[in-house]
């Protein structure tokens, strides 16, 4: 578990560490191009004993004070150094400023254009222009040299790039690379395809290597274009653990003893247990002290998973198996007379319940063991499944709703979140996401042209709140999010790479991970946590290939893998 920070957070963090006195920012400045040159060395491992040349490029503030001490240190091994400044020496910042002129003393800074930087190879470039503080696109020649790295002349530099804090230009709260307003701002202009011209941007593919960050990693390292344009991310430590607040972590508690790849989030919760004594951690991963002994197939939940019609039932039978195998201890898939066939003929463990129409529904709903309900996958648009969905929101269970029982209300979201409770589950994907929430698609689709700016974190906690339950916006970035604004990325990038997970039913799958995971009790938050980080552990166990059948069956694989959900 790997807690995420916004650039604001950040810099909060720094300026309380400064003002307790015990360090200064000369000093974090000097560690962070100290962890730069470290982290350069682990990657290429050979430069070690063979100095090469590098380019660095300083920008105005304290990230090209970052550079400045990256290419002392390089040059004190021996490197042939070339330093470019981007802006006004007269206006750097004290600490950026110092080092400088600490470089200035025995070695030359040259004006950044993109003609001096061609003028020579390096064989690595250290990007030093901008990070947490980029508040507007790149111009200039910053922009010529950044978008010429990034091959707009047909040179592939990003083997070679080490971004610091960010490739610049990255927006780190929203994982955006800011553009120019496009020309059509105000003034709309269409272009042939009906759509509104947009600016131009430095990258958008791969810019960097390796991208070292301070700290903790930020949001934009991990959604939207982050992990295309990163390359990898490296966090260094620059000693500033003792002023990270953690929101709700009382001091000294060990929140992050369950560390989980790229996942997590804004603040941390403490520790809690359930009823059965698992330890849950913040992200909702449940690791048992030693195994349940106590466990039942009814203490462990009944879930009921609504079939769609003939013809349209693998998404529910989907979902079905996953809520089996992570644990659900019965499952329980209700489908119309038309389907019933069709699913006897393919499920054993799991039970089989008629149930045409909402009137059928409420009555199955009488048995309160039916602790939670999933539906959506393959469910239809038809008519009279709006009424399923309301049904099962009135009967007050723990609610997964996917795929149709979203869309069943575009155009029409008010009367679905006047019915849904704290105890649903929303798994949009992005289509469905902009049919519950158009305007907050529309912004988050918007050109940013300014920094911070909005990012799929922050619409899935402004849908989260409006919704009021949980909302899992679904991706390789994973976002879930809950009214109160907690908040957690689960990241299928970087080491955790599954493409071959977005497969046709793997989304039913997870709405059934979810749905299983509060049978069992967890609450939602935790739940939907819990599911995404164990639905890409799964693919990535299972490798290419995989279809969505083989989600479930690797969960108990995974499960002992992880000795957890025991
Ligand atoms: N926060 C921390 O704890 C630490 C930060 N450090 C470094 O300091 C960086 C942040 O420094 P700054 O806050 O000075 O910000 P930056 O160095 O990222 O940006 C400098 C300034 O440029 C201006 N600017 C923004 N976008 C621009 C654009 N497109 N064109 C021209 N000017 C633009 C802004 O006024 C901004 O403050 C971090 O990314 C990191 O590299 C490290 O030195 C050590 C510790
Ligand atoms: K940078």
């Amino acid at each position: 578990m790997t807690e995420l920070l916004t650039a604001a957070q950040m810099r909060a963090i720094e300026q309380a560490a400064i003002a307790s006195g015990e360090v200064t920012g000369l000093e974090l400045m000097e560690r962070a191009g100290q962890g730069v040159v470290e982290a350069i060395f682990e990657e290429w491992p050979e430069y070690e004993s063979a100095p090469q040349s590098v380019a660095v490029l300083c920008g105005p503030g304290n990230n090209g004070g970052d550079g400045f001490v990256v290419a002392r240190l390089l040059a004190g091994k021996g490197w042939t150094v070339k330093v470019f400044l981007y802006g006004d020496p007269d206006k750097l910042p004290a600490d950026a400023r110092t080092n400088y002129e600490i470089w200035l003393a025995d070695n030359q800074v040259e004006e950044l254009t993109e003609r001096a930087f061609r003028k020579e190879p390096y064989s690595l470039h250290i990007d030093a222009l901008f990070g947490t503080g980029l508040s507007r696109p790149l111009e200039g020649e910053a922009f010529n040299v950044a978008s010429h790295m990034s091959g707009r002349n047909g040179d592939d530099y990003s083997d070679s790039v080490v971004a610091i804090d960010a490739p610049s230009g990255l927006c780190l709260d929203s994982g955006t690379v800011l553009e120019e307003a496009p020309p059509s701002l105000g003034h709309p202009i269409f272009d042939q395809q009906g759509q509104e011209p947009r600016g131009r941007k430095p990258f958008q593919d791969r810019f960097a290597a390796l991208t070292v960050t301070f700290d903790s990693p930020k949001f934009g390292h991990f959604v939207n274009e982050g992990p295309s344009v990163c390359g990898q991310v490296v966090v260094k430590d620059i000693g500033l653990e003792q002023w990270r607040v953690l929101k709700g972590t009382k001091p000294g508690t060990p929140p992050r003893s369950l560390r989980l790849p790229h996942s997590v989030l804004l603040g941390e919760r403490p520790l809690v247990k359930d009823r059965r004594k698992p330890w849950i951690s913040r992200f909702g991963f449940v690791r048992c002290k030693k195994a349940s002994t106590k466990g039942h197939k009814y203490t462990h939940g009944h879930a009921l998973v609504l079939s769609g019609g003939h013809g349209k039932t693998g998404a529910a039978r989907l979902a079905a198996r996953g809520a089996l195998r992570i644990g659900a201890g019965l499952v329980t898939v209700g489908a119309p007379r038309a389907a019933m066939m069709e699913n006897a003929c393919q499920l054993t463990a799991i039970m089989l319940r008629q149930m045409d129409g909402a009137d059928e529904l409420r009555t199955l709903l009488q048995d309160s063991r039916f602790n939670v309900v999933c539906l959506g996958p393959g469910l239809g648009l038809a008519a009279d499944r709006e009424g399923l969905v309301l049904e099962v929101l009135q009967a007050n269970r723990a609610t997964v709703l996917d795929a149709d029982a979203l869309t069943q209300f575009e155009d029409r979201a008010e009367a679905l979140f006047e019915v849904l409770h704290e105890n649903c589950v929303l798994t949009p994907h992005g289509g469905e996401f902009a049919r519950l929430f158009p305007d907050l698609a529309e912004k988050l689709n918007a050109p940013a042209t300014t920094g911070p700016a909005y990012s799929k974190v922050d619409a899935t906690r402004e849908a989260a709140k409006r919704a009021g339950c949980v909302v899992l916006f679904k991706g390789p970035d994973t976002v879930i999010a809950a009214p109160n604004g907690l908040c957690s990325v689960n990241s299928a990038h970087y080491d955790r790479s599954a493409p071959w997970l977005a497969t046709a039913g793997s989304g039913d799958v997870l709405a059934g991970f979810i749905t299983g995971l509060m049978a069992r009790g967890l609450d939602p938050m935790q739940a939907a946590e819990t599911a995404a980080y164990l639905h890409v552990e799964c693919a990535l166990d299972f490798g290419p290939g995989l279809i969505a059948e083989d989600l479930p069956e690797q969960i108990p694989a995974v499960l002992r893998r992880l000795d957890v959900l025991r």
